[in-house]
């Protein structure tokens, strides 16, 4: 079988992370039926300074024409007075919209030899294992009008929150499904007592439901949620929320897990194609140091070749791999304890492909 990566490194710490999960990727599938095949393109901030736009034409060509997506992450200060469309981040908007990538899924498990590094009690963290479901290609991120105008002699900014019902129901069906191959519990975040928006989240969740009567749906209210992720977060299996809830959510939970450089995420449309990608951003405070965890990135390729290549056997020896360089004590600086050895980007790399024999 042959299939082809479109490896999209980005800034700040992307190259750096993305090239240890290319080295991976290709001592994994070393042997194997699987033949891959990278190509590299430009996103965000390094797209910009070399053809003027975040997410050029040829990027678009490219995703659309590869079975599935790497990237690293985009952003960083250069960026911040650039023209809004022109910014980094818009570049990753633009792949996720072009690609219709509506359903975000963000593991937050606990490795067991991290449990000194979880911002949590060991405790309360021991097993932990949560699905956020985060919708990625509506809400505020994307709904119209937006803009910044003047209004009676001062500017004023706007977003315009937005959903459909067919919207919620597709990201709803994407959480159901993860369930029944879980606990079979989904939590629905919204925050209805506020918002018309949920207000339909919670209606058409409560619909989608009646097609899994196995799984158990409980709502809950966005800023609950987020106290109850760190009071007692084992009472979650599947978490699904919209685009900006998500966002936040997840950033917490990655600090359960330890870090947000263990954080993976997959993102995918109804089209079988997908983006992978850590969940934290370019970091641009420690760029270039060769201090950067790649974990997160390595675990979103297990996630690619699980996802859109169907060989969660090759997944499977990548997680197993990683469980092993933390047993043998090997840590990057933002999971590192003073029992620990403390080791760089490429090493932790190095150790990950040595684990995989
Ligand atoms: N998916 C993405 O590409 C993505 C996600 C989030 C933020 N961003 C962008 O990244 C830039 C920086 O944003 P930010 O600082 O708010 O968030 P960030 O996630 O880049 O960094 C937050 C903190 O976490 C640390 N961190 C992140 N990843 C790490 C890793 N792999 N190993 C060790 N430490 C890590 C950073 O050093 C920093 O202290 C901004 O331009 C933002 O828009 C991009
Ligand atoms: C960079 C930004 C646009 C992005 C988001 O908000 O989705 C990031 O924070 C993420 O979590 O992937
Ligand atoms: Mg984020």
């Amino acid at each position: 079988m042959q299939k082809s990566i479109l490896v999209l490194p980005g800034d700040g710490i992307g190259p750096e992370i993305t090239e240890q999960a290319v080295r991976v990727l290709k001592a994994v599938t070393d042997g194997s039926d699987l033949a891959l095949n990278f190509v590299d393109g430009l996103i965000g901030g390094a797209a910009y300074d070399a053809a003027g736009h975040p997410f050029p034409e040829e990027t678009k060509k490219a995703a659309m024409a590869a079975d599935a997506v790497l990237l690293g992450a985009v952003g960083g200060p250069q960026y911040d007075n650039l023209d809004r469309p022109l910014r980094p981040e818009r570049g990753l908007l633009g792949i996720r919209s072009a690609m219709g990538l509506f359903a975000n899924l963000r593991p937050a498990i606990l490795y067991p030899q991290l449990a000194d590094s979880s911002s949590l009690k060991p405790e309360v963290v021991a097993g932990l294992d949560i699905l956020i479901v985060r919708e990625l290609t509506g809400g505020v991120y994307f709904g119209q009008p937006r803009g910044i105008r003047e209004v009676d002699g001062q500017r004023e900014g706007f977003n315009t929150m937005h959903y459909n019902e067919a919207e919620i129901e597709r990201i709803g069906r994407v959480a159901f499904e993860a369930a029944m191959q879980r606990n079979k519990k989904v939590c629905s975040v919204d925050k209805a007592n506020v918002l018309e928006t949920s207000e339909l989240w919670r209606e058409i969740m409560i619909r989608v439901a009646k097609d899994y009567p196995q799984v158990e749906l409980t709502h809950m209210y966005v800023d609950n949620a987020a106290m109850q992720l760190v009071r007692w977060p084992k009472q979650f299996d599947v978490m699904v929320t919209e685009n900006l809830f998500g966002d936040i959510l997840s950033d917490q939970a990655s600090m359960l897990t330890g870090s947000i450089g263990m954080l993976p995420s997959a993102s995918l449309n109804d089209k079988g194609q997908g983006l992978y990608e850590p969940s934290h951003g370019s970091a641009p405070d420690i760029a270039g140091q060769g201090i950067a965890n790649p974990l997160a990135t390595i675990l979103s390729a297990a996630m690619l070749l699980r996802y859109s290549f169907g060989r969660g056997d090759l997944a499977d020896k990548i997680e197993a791999a990683v469980s092993h360089v933390l047993d043998q004590g090997l840590r990057t600086a933002d999971i590192c304890t003073p029992q620990d050895r403390k080791v760089s980007t490429t090493q932790m790399g190095d150790a990950v492909v040595a684990a995989l024999d």
